[in-house]
């Protein structure tokens, strides 16, 4: 049932991946997942870049070069996990927007459905027992640099997917009644 699937996501962690590959069909799946996402006037406004093989280190040379560029005291062990988390993965997809150029909804709703689209991937992810985790450190701004962009595109994070052998913790909320008003 879809409540469990919901209940049974957790974020996880390149630390935690194995070395599993994950099978294109399987990455392929996910996508088209994300892509079933509502939005409103249908701007369909996600975009993805799939960065798999070679393209991680590339991405983990990038993301810690900027990282030593732009913090005046960078943090050796950080910059080592920007070198090292996308080569753990199995594959990343770069979750971005594209605004639509008639703005014919406001951006809120275009940002609030790419989400959508990443919920869906993950539920999916979830299902197909693959961990994952959306990703979204302050150097996505640089992402320009990296891959080709769109005029009115941003880049919202990183979605990382990769398989564990940990066993998942429960996930813990607060309690829906304290954020629910019955009118
Ligand atoms: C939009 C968004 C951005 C996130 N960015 C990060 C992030 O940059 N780093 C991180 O460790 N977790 C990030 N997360 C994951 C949250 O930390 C995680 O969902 C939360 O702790 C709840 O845990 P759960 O996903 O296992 O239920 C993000 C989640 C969302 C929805």
């Amino acid at each position: 049932m879809i409540f469990d699937i919901i209940k049974k996501r957790r974020s996880v962690f390149p630390a935690q991946y194995n070395d599993k590959p994950i099978a294109r069909e399987l990455i392929e799946k996910v996508l088209e997942a994300g892509n079933w996402a509502p939005s409103h006037k249908k701007t369909e406004p996600w975009r993805f870049k799939v960065i798999q093989g070679e393209t991680r280190a590339k991405l983990g040379m990038f993301l810690s070069l900027k990282y030593m560029e732009n913090d005046p005291k960078p943090k050796q062990f950080k910059v080592e996990k920007l070198i090292n988390n996308p080569q753990k993965a199995g594959a990343i997809i770069a979750i971005c927007m594209q605004r639509d150029p008639n703005e014919s909804v406001p951006e809120w709703e275009e940002v609030a459905a790419t989400a959508m689209a990443v919920q869906n991937m993950w539920l999916t992810c979830t299902d197909l027992g693959i961990g994952s985790y959306w990703s979204s450190p302050g150097l996505i701004k640089h992402m320009g640099e990296f891959f080709a962009m769109e005029e009115g595109e941003i880049c919202l994070g990183f979605f990382y997917m990769g398989y564990t052998d940990d066993e998942l913790q429960d996930g813990e909320r607060g309690a829906v009644e304290d954020k629910t008003t019955w009118l």
